[in-house]
């Protein structure tokens, strides 16, 4: 298969450099990690070792692939589909936290399939990236049921020595996925505390009514996810990734714009259409985004801060 992999941050690099075993692989990037790859290839180190040679480029071109990877930021999602408009793919998928496949579709002519990933990843420095937890890709149709381009796409995973389930009620798991991020990401980066904290008070019940809420909305929108399965699915997770911190608590402590606005912001804004209320992840959102803004990462009215005006001047990469 051809495959373009946009976003080749920490999960698109390592994604990109795994499919590299079996496919013809193209890394779409920021530098100087695109140069480094281009120079020396990939070095996957930690729960994976390997050294593959995707090719990479700073400027997608429109040049056609079988399939599109998207692995960008959430807040990135919108750009990336614009740029992806200039190509051709037989699929896209997303491996992206949240909904962001909803985006995808409304901006691509392409196919999209839904997608999530638990594999850990860590760009430790240009051209390198850690695996620090081997999990797996979930992927399948937008809206549930069977799509053989599913089945392909699994297929060419696996044939990379992806771990990859296709499973026929994505809705179901992105909306368990987002219930679970919802209730430990925000508690987690505002607390500055590791996952294993949410096993008790006060953390827990915080993290608990989160992601009660966003179960509720989940239903609101035809999803069937009980408030048990969900709060299981939470207790699963925080026992699995004890001493993890969340991928919000990075970005805070990177002093990076994090994906609130995909995660509490989606609850809230998929709550409000159905007049519900869900005041846990209003509070939990209007807080991160407050330190966002304090921060600089983020303008006062929504929108990311370009990086060499934030308060480190760093890249992005
Ligand atoms: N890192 C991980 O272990 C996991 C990440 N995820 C999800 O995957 C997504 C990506 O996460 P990370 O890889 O951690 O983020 P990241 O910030 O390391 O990578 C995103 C990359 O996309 C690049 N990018 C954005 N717009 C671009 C553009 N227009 N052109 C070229 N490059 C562009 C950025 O420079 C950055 O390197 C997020 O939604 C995250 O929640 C999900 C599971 C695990
Ligand atoms: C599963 C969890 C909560 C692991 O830390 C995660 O997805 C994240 O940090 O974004």
């Amino acid at each position: 298969m051809d495959v373009l992999v946009f976003g080749a941050g920490s999960l698109g690099t390592l994604v990109g450099a795994l499919l590299a075993r079996a496919h013809d692989v193209t890394l779409v990037g920021r530098d100087p990690h695109v140069s480094r790859v281009r120079e020396g290839g990939v070095r996957v180190s930690g729960a994976v070792e390997a050294r593959t040679a995707p090719a990479a480029t700073t400027k997608y071109d429109g040049s056609a692939a079988d399939l599109a990877v998207v692995a960008v930021k959430s807040f990135d999602t919108a750009a990336a589909a614009d740029a992806l408009g200039a190509g051709s793919f037989e699929v896209v998928c997303s491996l992206q936290n949240g909904l962001a496949e909803e985006t995808l579709a409304a901006r691509l002519d392409a196919p999209v399939l839904a997608g999530t990933a638990t594999y850990g990843a860590r760009l430790v420095e240009p051209g390198h990236v850690e695996c620090t937890g081997v999990g797996r890709v979930v992927l399948g149709a937008r809206s549930g049921g069977t799509d053989p381009r599913a089945e392909r796409v699994g297929k060419a995973f696996r044939d990379a020595g992806i771990e990859t389930l296709v499973a026929s009620d994505m809705p179901r798991r992105l909306w368990e996925k987002l219930a679970v991020n919802a209730g430990v990401n925000a508690v987690t980066a505002l607390a500055r505390v590791e996952n294993g904290a949410l096993t008790d008070d006060p953390g827990r019940e915080l993290a608990r009514r989160a992601t009660r809420e966003t179960a509720r909305v989940a239903r609101a929108e035809g999803v069937s996810l009980s408030n048990r399965r969900a709060l299981s699915a939470l207790d699963e997770v925080v026992t699995a990734t004890e001493a993890n911190r969340s991928s919000m608590l990075q970005d805070v402590d990177d002093e990076k714009r994090t994906e609130v606005d995909a995660i509490n912001g989606t609850v809230v804004e998929r709550a409000e259409r159905h007049r519900l209320d869900v005041p846990t992840n209003r509070t939990l959102a209007a807080l991160l985004r407050t330190w966002e803004v304090g921060r600089g990462v983020r303008k006062a009215g929504g929108g990311s801060v370009p990086p060499e005006s934030t308060s480190r001047g760093e890249s992005r990469q």
